[in-house]
């Protein structure tokens, strides 16, 4: 039988209620039927014609567990419509979309996606780096417009070999960006909330440090209130005019308005950024600039990685409903 319900569809068996705010896309691409697996009932706020916090008020005697992902801000009012709940499950890394304070408050668990994504985001910010300072975005768009031939030879881009790499966040993506970097001949140093006592790597207590004595910036970090901003004019102009700046994060962990400034003018050399601060707005003077590679904040998935993420949703939600400890328990 298929655990799957809204208001008008209810469950025919009595599996835990597990509430969705909004389509979680890699339901989509695994089949929600495989997640739930009999073992639970999704209720989709969004197919239901009630508004949201009658669908809540309704529901929320029985909803202990909610499933969410990076769009979908699980805030203190959501959360005080919902009593029961114990447990908040995301398929995302990052959770600035969560009320942590008030998950903590409350005792409610959280538990995100654990590092199943950190390689596919590390590959990515590579990629990034590399696309930026050798131009393969730009050169290509250069052959495809027919200039080769009309104007003659690109300019050359930089080397990627000897390149000062700083990862801002050595979590355990910033780790898997630092060890593809390494491979390619970079040095690596970092800044993060703690110096970490078996890593090799220099440490720069300040942000600002850290740039002023690197060639590329990686951001890899959380965004929390101290990270928001972090990276401002100052930090970028000690990155310096030849430096890159790479943001798989968040994006409000850059000043977008103050990198913007530093791109036009020449203040640092390029950039190459996945997330933004308003997504999926991205600022109009961006799009001309080809020393700055975007891209729509999918950095994170591959399909490939989503049969480990699908286990570890399951693991999480069965974990919780049986009183075991949760799998990617956030604050561990
Ligand atoms: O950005 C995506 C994530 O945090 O998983």
């Amino acid at each position: 039988m298929m655990a799957v319900s809204t208001d008008c569809h209810k469950a025919q068996q009595d599996f835990p209620k597990v509430l969705i705010l909004k389509p979680i896309s890699f339901l989509a691409h695994v089949g929600e039927r495989h997640v739930a697996s009999n073992k639970f009932t999704f209720l989709k706020a969004y197919e239901s014609s009630l508004p949201l916090h009658q669908f809540l008020s309704t529901h929320s005697p029985s909803i202990k567990a909610i499933l969410s992902s990076v769009g979908t801000p699980i805030t203190a009012d959501i959360l005080q419509l919902l009593p029961e709940v114990g447990v908040v499950v995301t398929t995302s890394v990052g959770l600035n979309q969560v009320d942590l304070p008030e998950c903590r408050r409350r005792g409610i668990k959280v538990a995100n996606a654990g590092s199943v994504f950190s390689d596919d985001v590390a590959d990515f910010a590579a990629g990034l780096l590399i696309d930026v300072l050798r131009k393969v975005s730009a050169s290509d768009g250069y052959v495809r417009k027919g200039l080769w031939a009309t104007k003659g030879d690109y300019p050359l881009g930089s080397k990627l070999g000897g390149k000062r790499i700083g990862i801002v966040g050595l979590g355990s993506i910033g780790f898997a960006v630092a060890k593809r970097l390494e491979a390619f001949g970079c040095s690596i140093s970092y800044n993060s909330r703690k110096r970490k006592p078996h890593v090799s790597y220099p440490f720069y207590e300040s942000v600002c440090e850290l740039a002023a004595n690197c060639d590329v910036l990686v951001i890899c970090c959380e965004l929390t209130d101290q990270t928001r901003h972090m990276i401002n004019k100052e930090v970028l102009s000690a990155l310096g005019k030849e430096g890159v700046i790479v943001n798989i994060g968040r994006g409000a962990i850059i000043n977008e308005k103050e990198m913007v400034q530093c791109l036009v003018q020449g203040e640092i050399a390029g950039a190459g950024l996945d997330v933004f601060e308003n997504e999926p707005d991205v600022p109009v003077e961006l799009f001309a600039m080809d020393n700055v590679v975007l891209s729509p904040h999918i950095a994170v998935f591959t399909p490939e990685s989503f049969l480990d993420l699908m286990d570890l949703v399951m693991g999480n939600l069965e974990a919780f409903f049986s009183n075991k400890p949760l799998l990617s328990e956030y604050g561990d």
